[in-house]
C-alpha cells in the first residue's frame, strides 16, 4: 500500500434495494464518521431508483453516493438508460462502467466500457472501471492478457488518477465466496500498476486499485494488507449497514 493513495471502500447494491433498504444506506452514512472518514473515501452505488434520495440522506455525510452505469450519451432516445449528466444531476458524484455483470449481460464491449467512461469525466463523475477476467480465462493462463487488454481498451487517454479508479474484479469470486490468494491479487495488482504507469507516466503511481469479489468483513484486512490494493469494491456485503460497516473496521485496522 502506498501510503500516498487514499484508500476506497465502495458498495454496490447492483439490482438490489428499494425504499425500505434507506434505513441501511442512513445507517452507513452514520457509520462512516470522522476520524477514519478523514483518512479513507466511502462510496455507496444503489440503484437508479434511489440515486436522488440516497443523495440527499447523505447530506451530512462522508459517505458519497454513486450509479451503477452510465449511458455514453448526455440523452436521446435510448429507453432505460440514465447519463452521467443525469447522476451529476442527482449529486451523485461516482459511477462504476464496465462491470462484468454488464459486459455480460448487456454485452458491453471494451470500446463502449471506454465511452461510457468518457462521458463520466465529461460530467465530473469519478469513473470507477471494472477489469477481470473469468474462470475459463483463468484457467488457460491468460489473465494478465486478459486484464490487459480490458484496461487499455476501458480506459479513455484523458483518465487521470483523480478521476478514475480502476477495479480488479476476478468475474469467478463475484458473489461465489471465492476469492483468490494474496498473490495472485498481488500479480493482479502489480501488472495493473505497470500498466497504468507504463500509459500515464508517475501519475499512473497515484490510481486507486481496488479488488472486488466475495469481500467481507472476514477477508478484508487480508486484501487490505496486500501491496497496491488501495481499496475494495463490495457487492453482496453492502447491502446491510453491520456487514459493510465491518468492512469499514477493516480499513481502520489497516489505515488509522
Ligand atoms: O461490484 C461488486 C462485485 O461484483 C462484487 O460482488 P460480491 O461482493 O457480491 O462478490
Amino acid at each position: 500500500m502506498t501510503d500516498r493513495i487514499r484508500p476506497l471502500l465502495a458498495g454496490n447494491w447492483k439490482m438490489n434495494g428499494t425504499r425500505a433498504s434507506l434505513d441501511q444506506i442512513k445507517a452507513i452514512a452514520e457509520g462512516v464518521k470522522a476520524p477514519l472518514s478523514e483518512k479513507i473515501d466511502t462510496l455507496l452505488c444503489p440503484p437508479a431508483t434511489l440515486l436522488y434520495v440516497a443523495t440527499a440522506l447523505c447530506d451530512d455525510s462522508p459517505l458519497a453516493i454513486g450509479a451503477q452505469d452510465c449511458h455514453s450519451l448526455v440523452s436521446g432516445a435510448h429507453t432505460g438508460d440514465i447519463s452521467a449528466a443525469m447522476i451529476a444531476d442527482c449529486f451523485g458524484t461516482h459511477v462504476i462502467v464496465g462491470h462484468s455483470e454488464r459486459r455480460r449481460n448487456h454485452a458491453e464491449s471494451d470500446a463502449l466500457v471506454r465511452a461510457k467512461a468518457e462521458a463520466a469525466l465529461t460530467a465530473e463523475l469519478t469513473t470507477i472501471i471494472c477489469i477481470g477476467e473469468t474462470a475459463d480465462e483463468r484457467d488457460q493462463g491468460q489473465t494478465l492478457d486478459v486484464l490487459k487488454r480490458q484496461l487499455a481498451a476501458s480506459t479513455p487517454d484523458g483518465a487521470a488518477s483523480e478521476t478514475t479508479v480502476i477495479a480488479y474484479e476476478p468475474v469467478w469470486a463475484i458473489g461465489t465466496g471465492k476469492v483468490p490468494t494474496s498473490a495472485d491479487v498481488e500479480e493482479a495488482h502489480a501488472f495493473i500498476r505497470r500498466e497504468l504507469v507504463a500509459r500515464f507516466g508517475g501519475d499512473g503511481e497515484k490510481f486507486r486499485l481496488l479488488y472486488g469479489g466475495s469481500v467481507s468483513g472476514a477477508n478484508a484486512a487480508d486484501l487490505l494488507a496486500v501491496a497496491n490494493v488501495n481499496g475494495l469494491l463490495v457487492g453482496g456485503q453492502s447491502l446491510k449497514a453491520a456487514d459493510f460497516l465491518a468492512i469499514y473496521s477493516a480499513f481502520e485496522r489497516q489505515f488509522a
